[in-house]
């Protein structure tokens, strides 16, 4: 394991690199009036590995989240080799979430490619690229499950255990500095969870990473894996300090351990046992700050001291491998404006001025977006091609359009041009109308949790930028979508015998066009409502607004309300469809005597209904080419307002 770390190592044409150093102190995050984290501090090193333990709901998450950046703590420092951490140092580091969140219908090699594409720089070529997906996979040992599915509760997919891999695996792929495990070895049995910490020990050693990982009950074999150990409870500091040292703290607490016990299992024991001793262990872990293992980061009126070039200590830790080559790039790299900007932001006392420092490493090689929009914008519709086939043109939905076009058809099988099947000729054109809008809103909605969830999740890393991913949804969701209404309306159009080619032309046009602008609609719903439950319900209630609104129930409408029925996109969809087929159209014969209600139809010598006059009493009266305008606008406006709302709403870093 530890061989192929070194190789990719070695094929970057790398010593050991540099890593950083992470300190975090007198953390203090509220919800409400309650103290989630008091006064936390500790600090993580590079090559080393600091395990945040505690019992359930103690708070180590929600520390996770504070140094990741995801939510902003009421105060307390976090800085990185010294220097107070920035948006973009936040790029150097990763955050592997508890919930493994992927695309469940890809592959695992898809998954990891796509990330690699994404996330790796733009100068890597793509064989590279491939290639570090290679080496990750073998040092995961994930190879054996590389071409199934990741899949969910619905799908069989990759076990519990590959899914873990396969999520850190996602994270390493970045080569980050700074990798931050949300309890990695959850679900996973004894020997599988062990194996895990042994490789992330291994690559944290050999690659210099540093590793802060949450951890609820370690084996013992795990425990000694962590260099440092940080136990919470209640929010507050239980112990920070080495984990070899943790029994004999207890111990000089007058709690023994004894011998072939799980030091996890005793420490997490005592820190839930009663309200005295927890006191107890919190006000001795609070002594241990005036000790002298305490480390000197930490101290309150610590000052960091930037290293200066050819410096090779880093507060008070030996830096591995500081390369001259490197700083020379960094320096290089500063002399970007974004990068000058940067560094302006987050000096503290104009040190930053000397450009040779650690800060100028961690912003080494450091660009706000590693691809270029049109890599992001590339890969992720290839991505997302992949993913919504299965959703829109899931065997399910096929079978329900060829189902809906031979019901379709069995009911308007070639409709008689008279009067008595007026109503069933317009009943055909309001079905078709309503039914892809419907099925498009609903899809946008239903669609959406998942790349939610995975949007949120890479964002937050800084993978792409929100406009490449928009348009690339927008791109290669429009062709599934409108694969269906080509089949529904190629079939039962001629079935019905509706009017001629330019109006069959002209009705497949306009409902594809109804369907993207419903789809748009679905989208901007979507996107509002993080309870699907909730969206549904604002998705149905906007349908029936359409038909409401449409004046195909109430034709009369109050003339202070009557402008709303051009905000209903059915209406187009229905009144464009009816031109076409009462336009340059086949006679549409009279009923005879009575039963006419076309008052030319009583005319004898008259035999059909004079179609202009009628489509003009029935449509809205509007040129064809602005009833097309109007419709494009819903769609423009609601894809819009998509957008601004999940610009508005998405959690980023950079
Ligand atoms: N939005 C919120 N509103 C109210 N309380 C919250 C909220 N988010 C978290 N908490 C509370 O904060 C506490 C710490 O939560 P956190 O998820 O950090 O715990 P944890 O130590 O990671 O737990 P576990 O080991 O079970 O994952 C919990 O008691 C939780 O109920």
């Amino acid at each position: 394991m530890e061989s192929v770390f070194q190789n990719w190592q070695a094929a970057r044409g790398e010593g050991k690199r540099r890593g950083i150093d992470l300190v975090f102190k007198g953390i203090n995050y509220d919800i409400g009036e309650r103290s989630i984290l008091k006064d936390v501090s500790g600090i993580a090193k590079q090559g080393d590995m600091l395990a945040v333990m505690g019992p359930s709901g103690s708070g180590k998450t929600t520390l996770l989240n504070v140094v990741a950046g995801r939510i902003v703590a009421d105060s307390g420092e976090i800085s990185l080799s010294g220097q107070p951490i920035s948006k973009r140092m936040r790029k150097k580091m990763c955050y592997v979430l508890q919930q493994d969140i992927f695309y469940s219908n890809l592959t695992l090699r898809q998954t990891l490619t796509y990330t690699a594409l994404l996330r790796l720089p733009e100068e890597m070529s793509k064989k590279e690229k491939i290639h570090r997906v290679e080496e990750i996979v073998d040092a995961l040992d994930l190879r054996k499950c590389l071409d199934t599915i990741i899949g969910d509760i619905f799908q069989r997919g990759l076990s519990g255990g590959e899914q873990k891999r396969a999520n850190i695996a996602n994270e390493i792929l970045t080569d980050p500095m700074l990798m931050l495990l949300d309890e990695p070895t959850s679900g996973l049995d004894s020997n599988t969870a062990c194996n895990l910490m042994k490789i992330m020990k291994s690559y944290t050693q050999v690659n210099n990473k540093t590793v802060i990982t949450t951890i609820h009950q370690p084996s013992s074999q795990i425990y000694h894996l962590f260099d440092r150990v940080l136990l919470i409870t209640n929010g507050q500091v239980a112990y920070f300090g080495e984990g070899s040292k943790i029994l004999s703290f207890f111990s000089s607490l007058g709690l023994e351990c004894s011998m072939n016990y799980n030091p996890a299992d005793f420490i997490l024991e005592k820190v839930s046992d009663e309200k005295e001793i927890q006191d107890t262990i919190i006000e001795a872990a609070n002594k241990l700050r005036d000790s002298e293992d305490w480390p000197v980061e930490l101290h309150h009126n610590y000052m960091s001291k930037q290293p200066r070039m050819g410096d090779n200590k880093s507060n008070g830790h030996i830096n591995k491998a500081y390369n001259i080559d490197e700083v020379k790039l960094t320096m290089e790299a500063t002399t970007e404006m974004d990068s000058i900007k940067e560094i302006q932001n987050t000096e503290q006392d104009g040190r930053m001025h000397a450009l040779g420092g650690e800060e100028n490493y961690l912003m080494d090689d450091d660009k706000k977006w590693m691809t270029s929009w049109w890599t992001q914008y590339s890969v992720l519709t290839q991505r997302n091609l992949y993913q919504a086939k299965d959703r829109i043109l899931s065997k399910f939905n096929i079978i329900q359009t060829l189902f809906l076009a031979v019901l379709a058809s069995l009911f308007w099988f070639q409709i008689e041009r008279t009067e008595v099947t007026l109503r069933d000729r317009i009943g055909l054109i309001f079905f078709t109308s309503i039914y892809f809008g419907f099925f498009s809103i609903i899809d946008a909605i239903t669609g959406f949790p998942e790349d939610r969830a995975i949007l949120s999740k890479e964002r937050s890393s800084g993978a792409y930028r929100l406009s490449a991913y928009f348009f690339a949804k927008m791109t290669s969701e429009a062709p599934l979508l409108i694969a269906q209404p080509i089949v529904f309306v190629t079939i039962v159009f001629w079935v019905a015998g509706l009017n001629g080619v330019t109006g069959y032309f002209g009705c497949l046009a306009v409902v594809i066009l109804g369907a993207l602008a419903a789809q748009g609609v679905g989208l901007a719903i979507g996107v509002s409502f993080k309870i699907i439950k909730m969206a549904l319900v604002a998705g149905t209630i906007f349908m029936l607004f359409s038909l409401l609104s449409g004046g195909f129930y109430t034709v009369n409408l109050p003339f202070w309300i009557n402008w709303i029925k051009y905000l209903s996109f059915v209406l187009y969809v229905y009144n464009i469809q009816i031109t076409y087929e009462f336009t340059n159209a086949a006679p549409i014969f009279c009923s005879r005597g009575n039963l006419t209600s076309f008052s030319e139809c009583l005319n004898p010598n008259v035999t059909s209904i004079d179609q202009s006059a009628y489509l003009q009493s029935i449509s809205i009266g509007w040129p064809l080419w602005a009833m097309h305008l109007a419709l494009f606008g819903i769609l423009l406006v609601s894809r819009t307002t998509a957008y601004f709302i999940l610009r508005f709403k998405s959690t980023r870093i950079g």
